[in-house]
């Protein structure tokens, strides 16, 4: 894949505190891009510079090999924003909005018309466009607020945190686009805290955390890179039986507890030894009543790089 943007030692400093220490990245055509970090990694930060809205320090920032200049025309025409606040005229309707945010990008007659129709039906608001915004749901107005930044066709989608605060069915709808888009063609840089959202539709990940990039690569590719424990969870009839130094012998286990009636096997991902687990057990005369492994999941991969949980 073709990198369209590049970013070179980006940094960004609010008085002494340097909110992006230095960051380096590329964007591929037609990926979607995912930025994943908590509250406060410098997300909103990264998308503010990208889209010309906010100044940086140090570093450049290239798209399809040009440096970027100040309020570049070329590059605004072709990225479309979808800002975490919701910017729309609440007392006109979803069309004239739509219209009113299209035309800022030249679309005018015919072609204007046709698409403030087909954006108004990708945002699944076809019935709706002659209504006040101010009658809509969060969740309606998000979707809006998207129709309007791919109402011009944009060859990339900026969107910053899109689905805070909005109903499942909307949140759904959302992802659906997004993955529908990709599909068309656009790449997409989408940033968010929220894992499960990265697990369904990106195709490279950018973990962040205090201003700088702490891993990158696809969801499997993380975890195969960073986990490398995975935990089983043994629901036993009794705990008093179970002989925890035991365990310990057995090739890959690195941590075992008792948690009520449940022992919990931390063990090593690259050696199989389940049916040395259960085998131990059996041998000791403890009957399993019920057994999960945690999967994994982009949370441990996070927490496992910085100790800490993603989502507070
Ligand atoms: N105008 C400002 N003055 C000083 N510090 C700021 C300013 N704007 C942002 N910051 C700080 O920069 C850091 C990055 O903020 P940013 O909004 O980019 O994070 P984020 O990852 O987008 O988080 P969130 O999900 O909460 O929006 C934070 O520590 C924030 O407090």
């Amino acid at each position: 894949m073709k990198e369209i943007i590049t970013v070179n030692g980006l940094e960004k400093n609010y008085k002494d505190k340097k909110v992006i220490q230095g960051m380096s990245f590329e964007v591929k055509c037609g990926e979607i891009l995912c930025f994943l970090g908590p509250n406060g990694a410098g997300k909103s930060t990264i998308i503010n510079i990208l889209t010309g809205t906010l100044s940086y320090d140090k570093g450049d920032i290239r798209y399809a090999g040009e440096k970027l200049k100040k309020n570049d025309k070329h590059f605004k025409q072709n990225i479309g924003v979808v800002p975490q606040d919701i910017a729309l005229y609440e007392d006109l309707s979803a069309e004239q909005n739509l219209k009113f945010f299209a035309s800022l990008y030249g679309l005018k007659g015919q072609e204007l018309k046709e698409r403030v129709i087909k954006s108004l039906e990708f945002s699944g608001l076809l019935n709706r466009g002659k209504e006040k915004v101010n009658t809509f749901s969060g969740g309606m107005k998000r979707r809006l607020n998207i129709a309007c930044a791919i109402a011009h066709q944009p060859q990339i989608l900026i969107m910053d945190e899109p689905t805070v605060g909005i109903d499942p069915q909307s949140r759904k709808h959302i992802l659906e686009s997004v993955k529908k888009m990709k599909e068309e063609g656009m790449t997409i840089i989408y940033t968010t805290h929220y894992m499960e959202e990265v697990e369904e539709i990106s195709t490279r990940i950018l973990i962040m955390d205090q201003g700088n990039i702490i891993a990158t690569g696809t969801k499997e590719s993380l975890k195969e890179q960073i986990i490398n424990s995975k935990k089983y969870s043994i629901e036993v009839d009794d705990c008093h039986k179970v002989n925890i130094d035991s365990f310990y012998q057995i090739e890959g286990v690195k941590e075992v507890s008792i948690k009520g009636n449940k022992l919990e096997i931390t063990t090593l991902v690259s050696v199989e030894n389940l049916d040395k687990l259960i085998g131990k057990l059996i041998d000791d005369g403890i009957r399993i009543n019920h057994l999960t492994y945690q999967s994994e999941s982009l949370e441990t991969v996070f927490l496992n790089l910085t100790g800490r949980n993603l989502e507070n």
